[in-house]
């Protein structure tokens, strides 16, 4: 065995080791991202290194206005298929007002629409907050003041709008993700940590609570003890403490939170779209219900539309004449 196999086996043998290790017994520095299998090496053979450059970003204008966004930053990443979606609230810790979330919606709508984009960022401006929930000044006695200073939890339709976005969303997490901001990382497809990253629950200390996916997916993550304790207690968990809960895909040093964060987009954007978006649907499926079901079977319907055999249907009718799907096999 030459020298540099015998490192590679060395390395590799560690890093099993250290994944068999009880889950605080791990050594951090050995992370899941930087482990290679064997055929991490083989695919790496072909496929090269995942890039490591810096994007150039280009600012993405609100559809509504035709200018920039006052609550967010849109931008795209020039060339790769990357949209960053960012609060820019960062002196109320990135709250959000009922004005952000119509602007959120409008962005995440924009990147589900854009065919170039296949993963998208959502995080908070600095590295204080990720967001801390709803805007506490903006809540009037019937929740947060909307039109004509109504109430409407207009959160709620971004959550379920991030969970059926047939696209990976990945949050980015430095400093607090507490009460709505929590959920929010919650409902995302992965969630990438910054050393600073604090989770936590608030509702119940400032009379709130969120009884749909707050309460759901939490449980789901976390187990049902875990999740009264961060419903009924409403303590803050670390970053470490979050990870080892399953709360959080991976915890890396502050000043490397977009790096790694890029680097799971790109190695995402390498792979299927359709087996990406057809795994996200697939993995709520279940828990989602009918709306789950439907949004499977839309992607079976989607793909179906793209065959012979669908198209035998559509341009028969079009044509005025019998189709004739004997033609296909019936396959086992
Ligand atoms: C996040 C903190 C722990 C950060 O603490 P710290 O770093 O010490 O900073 P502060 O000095 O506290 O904050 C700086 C500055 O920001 C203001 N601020 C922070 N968070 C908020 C907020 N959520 N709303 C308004 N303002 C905020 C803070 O007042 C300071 O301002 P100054 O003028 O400088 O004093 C800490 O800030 C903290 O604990 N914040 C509150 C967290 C919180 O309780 N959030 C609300 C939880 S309830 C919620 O989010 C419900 C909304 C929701 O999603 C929902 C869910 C389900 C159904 C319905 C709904 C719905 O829409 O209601």
């Amino acid at each position: 065995m030459d020298q540099n196999m015998n490192m590679i086996v060395r390395r590799r043998m560690a890093c099993v080791a250290n994944h068999l290790m009880p889950a605080g017994q791990q050594n951090s520095c050995i992370s899941v991202s930087n482990c290679s299998s064997p055929m991490d090496d083989s695919y790496r053979r072909t496929h090269g290194d995942v890039p490591s450059h810096e994007p150039a970003w280009r600012t993405v204008n609100d559809v509504e206005s035709g200018k920039e966004f006052t609550d967010i930053i849109y931008e795209k990443a020039v060339g790769e298929g990357i949209a960053k979606i960012t609060i820019n609230r960062p002196d109320r810790r990135n709250a959000f007002r009922p004005q952000t979330v119509k602007e959120l919606m409008r962005a995440f709508n924009d990147a589900r629409d854009d065919i170039t984009i296949g993963a998208i960022i959502f995080t908070g401006k600095g590295t204080q907050a990720f967001c801390s929930g709803g805007d506490q000044t903006f809540r009037g006695k019937n929740g947060y003041a909307d039109y004509d200073n109504f109430g409407r939890l207009n959160v709620l339709d971004l959550q379920v709008q991030i969970r059926r976005l047939p696209k990976p969303v990945i949050a980015m997490v430095a400093g607090y993700a507490v009460g709505g901001g929590h959920v929010l990382h919650m409902v995302c497809d992965l969630t990438i940590a910054a050393e600073n990253a604090v989770f936590g629950q608030t509702g119940p200390k400032v009379g709130s609570f969120d009884a749909g996916y707050g309460a759901s997916i939490m449980s789901r993550l976390v187990g049902p003890k875990r999740a009264r304790e961060m419903w009924y207690l409403s303590k803050f968990y670390t970053a470490s403490e979050a990870e080892k809960m399953g709360l959080v895909n991976i915890v890396v040093p502050l000043e490397k939170l977009e790096q790694e964060t890029l680097k799971w987009c790109r190695e995402i954007l390498r792979n299927s779209p359709t087996a990406i978006r057809v795994s996200k649907s697939a993995i709520n499926a279940a828990d989602d219900g009918h709306a789950g079901l439907q949004a499977l079977a839309g992607d079976a319907t989607l793909m179906f539309y793209g065959t012979e055999e669908g198209n035998e249907g559509r341009s028969s009718y079009l044509q005025h004449q019998k189709p004739d799907f004997s033609k296909f096999p019936r396959l086992p």
